[in-house]
């Protein structure tokens, strides 16, 4: 980061009057690119071939008196109050979690680099970095991977920044970064505060101009806006180095879990499906749109954890380069098609690929239909989404270490330990492999059947002889690859010996399923190994939030400051009154899913 150090030339001051012309606000950049004036600013910047940051006023001369000091985990930063527009509390677990991910980051490039493999091989011979970084240093002839350059490219009071900074032993740099003024001499502020200027660097730019300046930069990015991040996506896939770390959050909810799928088509290029599985929906179609960006540079991705936290998703992938892995980017991405009527899914691959016998690779498109114009089990018409990722969206030997790390530290150095702790267990537990979840609550809905416990159901599915998870994002949520064939005849065994007096009519999805033959009887002989073993050893897995409003926070608005709720209710039952916060476990669903009936639907 050449230009950071960078004296101010007569263009860089030129950059910031321009800054200050164009970016009053906030709200200018991600979501409204400011019309006339966002154009002007771009064609200035690139005529003048200005530098993207060139900022970096003093700072501000409030009075630190008069504020209030929030720590969390080693940091401390100072807000004008504790509603500050530029603090989110509940965005706590994401920053926790950040670290234990960033910290297995580290971990593993050091593995990488004693390995020799080739990304490590390609950062020694660019001999990128500070000083002797690419070839890593000799401490008693021991290789050390180099320190970490890390770009928050979104870091409104700094205290993501400051918290990598303080608890990532192997961080060189955090650039912090905002578009926000205010935010910039909040950060500051902050960076003073904890002592660490030097390794914490504040900047003010456009992240999207920075990251498209900065190719092949960062060992780190993260992603932290306001609503959707894809404008910013482009961007990070060329600033990130080979075998870098992209962590990306997004908050648009509602347009993620289908509540305006025509927006989702358009900001992400997938639609999405409706239904309790909404959210893993999000997680999959964040997965799609960020392979999307890397494969035009000739990248693919590789998901190390992918999660579903309250009102946002996160992911965080590995993006490295190479133009024959990135050819099969159409494999790993499927259409979907779900019954209206029952909620089966079926997946559609976009591409495959074929192998010949003297080893030969050649790439086509996927074989289809997969399903037929109506649903095979109840006979109702098909509703299409995707592309969904329909790879694995985490790497489990990663889970294992941030598992064990989280536990390590405990509540020392995790800030909300149990919810991380809870969240990366049942993780752990989630079978990676197999797209979307069954809600047990919409089963007993369709079949109008008393609910099956659910070591009842899962104990039947392992007697198929298939696997079955739970998931994270959903506590009476089940994660199985037995077809829906074999899961019907499942429950078509519970309704018999469990007959609802009040029959289901004919011609509904239930009742044609009810129909249908029993064609292989469920047998419900309990199979420990089937069933959560963080459940059956009291490890707290779906932990309620520590406070009642727990939201998204506040978007800094020409200086209002607005409350920005309206995701919760898409993909969510209308008539649970309960399911009101998106995501978001219920105090009843977390007690019934850790008392062993989380097949049970609330009352
Ligand atoms: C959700 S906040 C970030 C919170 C922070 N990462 C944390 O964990 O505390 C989003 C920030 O993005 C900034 N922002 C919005 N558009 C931007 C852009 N195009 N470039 C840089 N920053 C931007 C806003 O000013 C705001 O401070
Ligand atoms: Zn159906």
């Amino acid at each position: 980061m050449l230009l950071l150090r960078a004296a101010w030339t007569p263009r860089r001051l030129a950059a910031a009057q321009l800054n200050s012309v164009c970016q009053p606000s906030a709200t200018r950049g991600l979501s409204s690119p400011a019309g006339p004036v966002h154009w002007l600013k771009n064609a200035l910047t690139k005529a003048l071939r200005l530098p993207q940051e060139a900022t970096i006023p003093g700072p501000t001369t409030a009075a630190e008196g008069s504020m209030n000091e929030i720590r969390e985990g080693k940091a401390k930063v100072l807000l004008a109050d504790k509603n500050d527009v530029f603090y989110n509390k509940a965005q706590v677990v994401n920053r926790d979690i950040s670290i234990a991910v960033i910290k297995t980051f580290a971990k593993k490039r050091q593995e990488e680099l004693e390995n020799n493999a080739k990304h490590m091989r390609t950062r020694a011979a660019k001999g990128k970095g500070r000083k002797g970084k690419g070839k890593g240093r000799k401490s008693d002839g021991v290789k050390v991977a180099p320190g970490l350059d890390i770009l928050e490219a979104m870091a409104a009071s700094g205290l993501r920044a400051l918290r990598y900074a303080l608890e990532i032993p192997e961080i060189n740099k955090v650039y912090a970064n905002d578009i926000d003024q205010k935010a910039v001499d909040a950060m500051r502020k902050n960076i003073e505060h904890n002592g660490v200027e030097g390794k914490v660097e504040p900047t003010k730019a456009d992240a999207r101009i920075l990251m498209l300046e900065n190719p092949d930069t960062y060992d780190v990015i993260d992603l932290d806006p306001y609503g959707a991040p894809v404008t910013l996506l482009d961007g990070a896939v060329q600033a990130i180095c080979d075998g870098g770390l992209l962590c990306v959050t997004a908050t648009d909810m509602a347009v993620l879990c289908g509540n305006s799928s025509e927006a989702c088509w358009m900001k992400y290029g997938s639609y999405p499906l409706k239904g309790k599985h909404c959210h893993e929906g999000a997680l999959r179609i964040m997965l799609h749109t960020l392979q999307s960006h890397a494969a035009r540079y000739k990248k693919y991705i590789v998901p190390v954890l992918s999660l579903s936290v309250d009102f946002y998703v996160r992911v965080f992938v590995r993006v490295f380069t190479s133009a024959s892995l990135t050819k099969e980017a159409a494999t790993r991405v499927s259409y979907a098609y779900q019954c209206n009527g029952c909620h089966a899914f079926s997946f559609q691959p976009v591409g495959r690929k074929e192998t010949n016998k003297r080893g030969g690779v050649k790439f086509s498109p996927g074989l289809g239909p997969v399903v037929g114009t109506a649903c095979e089990h109840c006979g109702s018409r098909m509703k299409m989404g995707g592309p969904f990722w329909t790879e694995p969206i985490h790497d489990k030997q990663w889970v294992k270490e941030m598992l064990g790390m989280i536990k390590k530290g405990g509540k020392e150095e995790f800030a909300i330990f149990d919810k991380v702790r809870g969240l990366i267990t049942v993780i752990d537990e989630e079978l990676p492999d197999v797209p979307l979840s069954l809600c047990m609550h919409d089963v007993t809905k369709v079949l109008k059947c008393t609910p099956p416990p659910s070591a009842d159901v899962r104990s039947a599915i392992a007697n198929a002889g298939y696997r079955v998870s739970s998931t994270h994002d959903n506590p009476t949520g089940i994660k199985t690859d037995a077809p829906f064939e074999v899961f019907w005849d499942i429950m078509r065994t519970w309704v018999r010996d469990h007959p609802n007096p009040n029959k289901l009519s004919e011609g509904t999805p239930g009742g044609n399923i009810l129909a249908k033959p029993l064609k292989v009887e469920a047998k419900f002989s309990r199979v420990y190994s089937a069933l959560s073993k963080a459940k059956m050893s009291k490890t707290p897995r779906f932990t309620p939030n520590p406070e009642a409003f727990w939201g998204p926070g506040t978007r800094a608005s020409a200086g209002k400051r607005k409350r920005f709720m309206s995701a919760p209710t898409e993909g969510l039952d209308k008539n649970n009154k309960k399911d009101r916060r998106l995501g978001a476990v219920s105090e009843a669903e977390a007690k019934g899913a850790e008392n062993g009936d989380d097949a049970k639907p609330e009352n």
